[in-house]
């Protein structure tokens, strides 16, 4: 199984389970990411986490052993469409949704995370939308969310950069929500999370659907899936991969 997905007293939490391949996003953990949406949505979940095993990954992104074999863009296309449908779907889960990210959250692991509405960075954690180092955009969405998380200018060069950040540059640009260390720092912030109703939260969470949806986000959200569709089918995105899967078999 590629991820679990267990409720403790009205939290969800989803746990990426492919620590070998850094948590990379295959066929299953599409699967699991759909299912959790669905199961966010019942009455007496409180809040959704979303995590992964291991200390050295939260995700890096789409698993591109499997994901090279798409060439073109109309192959493109359906994977990444419905990872954006599915990360949609979460973004807008009625409840607040945590990402606890354990490890290096790279590519489309940076996406995961950024559709979420918390992000609880480990210290020793790096994060990044690689993606430019590729020769593609973010494809999942992701770039969409970011624009709507924070400032615009460190938006926009949080995805040129096309680097992983540490921890302190995600904290000084706000896409981290808090630096924790341990358990202790996690079960503080769902405390403070627990001192309010839960018809509280999702009233406020209400709020930023609402706006989400009036703002056309879905739409946005599309443009970004054919763009990055297109550019998947250039020689130098399938060269920039070639290079990254041979270098791990050296
Ligand atoms: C597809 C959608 C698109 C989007 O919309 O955003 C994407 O997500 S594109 C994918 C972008 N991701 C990457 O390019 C990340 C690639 N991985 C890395 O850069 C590094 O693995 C790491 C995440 C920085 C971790 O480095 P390190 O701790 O040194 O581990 P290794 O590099 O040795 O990896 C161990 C093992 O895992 C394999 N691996 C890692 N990531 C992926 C991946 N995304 N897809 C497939 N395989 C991956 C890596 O090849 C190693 O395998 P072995 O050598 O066989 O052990």
């Amino acid at each position: 199984m590629a991820y679990t997905i267990e409720n403790h007293d009205g939290i969800l939490t989803f746990t990426i389970d492919r620590p070998h391949i850094r948590n990379a996003v295959n066929e299953q953990v599409m699967v699991g990411l759909e299912e959790l949406a669905v199961r966010a949505r019942e009455q007496d979940i409180r809040f959704v986490i979303i995590t992964a095993t291991g200390e050295q990954a939260f995700c890096s992104g789409g698993d591109l052993s499997v994901f090279h074999e798409l060439k073109t863009e109309q192959q493109a296309w359906p994977m990444l469409n419905r990872m954006g449908e599915a990360l949609y779907r979460i973004k807008t889960i009625p409840v607040p949704v945590i990402a606890l990210i354990n490890g290096m959250a790279v590519g489309g692991g940076c996406e995961i995370a950024t559709a979420c509405d918390y992000r609880l960075v480990k210290s020793h954690a790096k994060c990044g939308f690689i993606q430019g180092t590729l020769a593609i955009t973010s494809g999942w969405g992701g770039g969409t969310y970011l624009f709507e998380t924070i400032k615009h200018d460190a938006a926009l060069k949080m995805l040129a950069d096309s680097r992983a950040y540490s921890s302190a540059e995600l904290l000084d640009n706000g896409w981290a929500t808090a630096i924790v260390e341990d358990d202790l720092d996690i079960d503080r912030f769902l405390a403070s999370m627990n001192r309010i109703l839960p018809s509280v939260h999702r009233a406020y969470k209400a709020m930023a659907i609402r706006k989400w949806q009036e703002t056309n986000l879905k739409q946005r959200v599309d443009q970004e899936i054919e763009e990055c569709a297109r550019l998947w089918a250039q020689d130098e995105h399938h060269q920039a991969v070639d290079r990254f899967l041979n270098k791990s078999k050296k």
